[in-house]
């Protein structure tokens, strides 16, 4: 038996077993070409697979969110995944139903196949996860528990995540934890249980309800001492203290957020309640003009704040100097653009060249490391974003708490 409170990959043998494996590969994606532009979230599951290579081994994965351009099938993701692996994987377009059913009943040990993308179907994020009979009575759970022997969770990304593909199991049979989500956390629980201070959270990015939601766990709990905002998560803090941020940066919050009204009073809140602990940045670059403003300007309608400033980025280099512990989540800009790249550049570079430990993660955060060549000096690389935020926030993460239950009803 192993020392967490949930079943490891050391728990069961998966001879010709039939094993579901929940991984999580969402990656960047070109808009344009749809190619995957970074492939370290596909590359770190190598160890997982091959020890599941006696198995007959099913593997699904998400893909983006409905509606934007990186929502895309996942066939590309298993040709790429079978060159790295050196095997061979059969990509089946559908998650459940008759050709599913066939192809898993033809399977023989050692073959692999992948599923398309979960979230095309509305039941693995549209249904209400506080109840675990609607999750249980959904077509994907009562059409793929039939097939399976085992459930392997390896989905590090996507731990905060309660959706059906990866919560919807743990009545079924042993759920558990893969290689990655070991390693991934016994690599953060070095830096969560760190008493070396200051430790400071650099949130970029554009996904800014993680991020202020577990700001407030951060300063509550005070497991950070300084948070430096940058991107998106930076505008709507801004915006919460009554700046003037302009329309299309407080539009890009509204549309991407159903819920921003409640967001923005939970910034404000954080605020007034930690001031001294919240640093924002003050200068900015603005896209399409590339003109550097600082917020005592006015921000045209039609530009977005696209990369901090030159001021803003020695402010935080200051704070990095200083910090004994970091992690950053999100870039500070539109890294992808070589104009608005500078911000995230330079604060990559800083951290690099600190002696604090560093520990870095997202799916656009990992490309940009690796883009500008700072991976080699990183502590960690997690394959998480919101995933790592959530966790080392202390907060309770869906996925942790059911594979820990899953190990209560299937322990003995
Ligand atoms: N100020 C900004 N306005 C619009 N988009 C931004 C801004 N800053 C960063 N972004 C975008 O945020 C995306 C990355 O955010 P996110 O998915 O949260 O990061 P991660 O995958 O590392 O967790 C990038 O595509 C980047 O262009
Ligand atoms: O890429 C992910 O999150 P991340 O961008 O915070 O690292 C995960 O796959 C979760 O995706 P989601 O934030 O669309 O639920």
């Amino acid at each position: 038996m192993n020392n967490y409170p949930f079943f490891t990959m050391d728990d069961f043998d998966f001879d010709n077993k039939c094993v579901y494996l929940r991984i999580d590969i969402n990656s960047p994606i070109n808009p344009i070409t749809q190619e995957i532009m970074d492939d370290s979230r596909l590359n770190s599951y190598s160890e997982t697979i091959n020890e599941l290579s006696d198995s007959k081994l099913v593997i699904t994965a998400h893909q983006g969110r409905p509606g934007d351009d990186d929502f895309t099938s996942l066939k590309y993701h298993s040709r790429y995944l079978s060159k790295l692996m050196g095997r061979e994987i059969l990509f089946i377009d559908s998650l459940f139903g008759s050709s599913v059913d066939y192809a898993v009943s033809r399977m023989k040990k050692g073959d692999i196949i992948m599923l398309e993308n979960t979230r095309f179907y509305s039941e693995e994020v549209s249904i209400n996860f506080n109840n675990f009979n609607i999750i249980e009575n959904t077509h994907i759970v009562k059409n793929l528990s039939k097939l399976f022997d085992y459930y392997i969770i390896d989905a590090f990304g996507a731990v905060h995540r309660p959706h059906t593909s990866l919560i919807g199991f743990k009545k079924s049979g042993p759920m558990i934890a893969g290689r990655l989500m070991e390693r991934e956390i016994s690599m953060l629980d070095k830096f969560k249980y760190s008493n070396q201070r200051p430790k400071i959270a650099i949130l970029g990015g554009s996904k800014v309800s993680d991020a202020v939601k577990v700001s407030r766990s951060f300063f509550e709990k005070g497991i950070v001492d300084y948070i430096l905002y940058g991107g998106v998560a930076a505008n709507l803090f801004l915006l919460a203290s009554g700046k003037n941020i302009g329309k299309r940066n407080i539009d890009f919050i509204k549309n991407n957020n159903k819920n921003y009204l409640e967001l923005i009073d939970m910034a404000r809140n954080l605020i007034e309640k930690y001031p001294e602990k919240i640093i924002l940045p003050d200068d900015f670059i603005l896209n399409p003009s590339q003109k550097n403003i600082t917020l005592k300007d006015n921000v045209p309608d039609n530009e977005l704040l696209a990369d901090i400033g030159f001021n803003s980025i020695e402010k935080f280099k200051d704070y990095i100097k200083r910090a004994k512990n970091i992690f950053i989540n999100g870039p500070m800009g539109m890294y992808e653009i070589n104009e608005y790249s500078i911000g995230t550049r330079e604060i990559l570079d800083e951290i690099s060249n600190s002696s604090a430990m560093k520990i870095v993660g997202g799916g656009h955060t990992i490309s940009a490391v690796n883009r500008f060549g700072f991976r080699k000096y990183m502590d960690y690389v997690s394959t998480g974003g919101g995933a790592l935020i959530n966790y080392l926030s202390g907060d309770s993460i869906p996925v942790i708490d059911a594979l820990i239950e899953n190990k209560k009803m299937f322990g003995d």
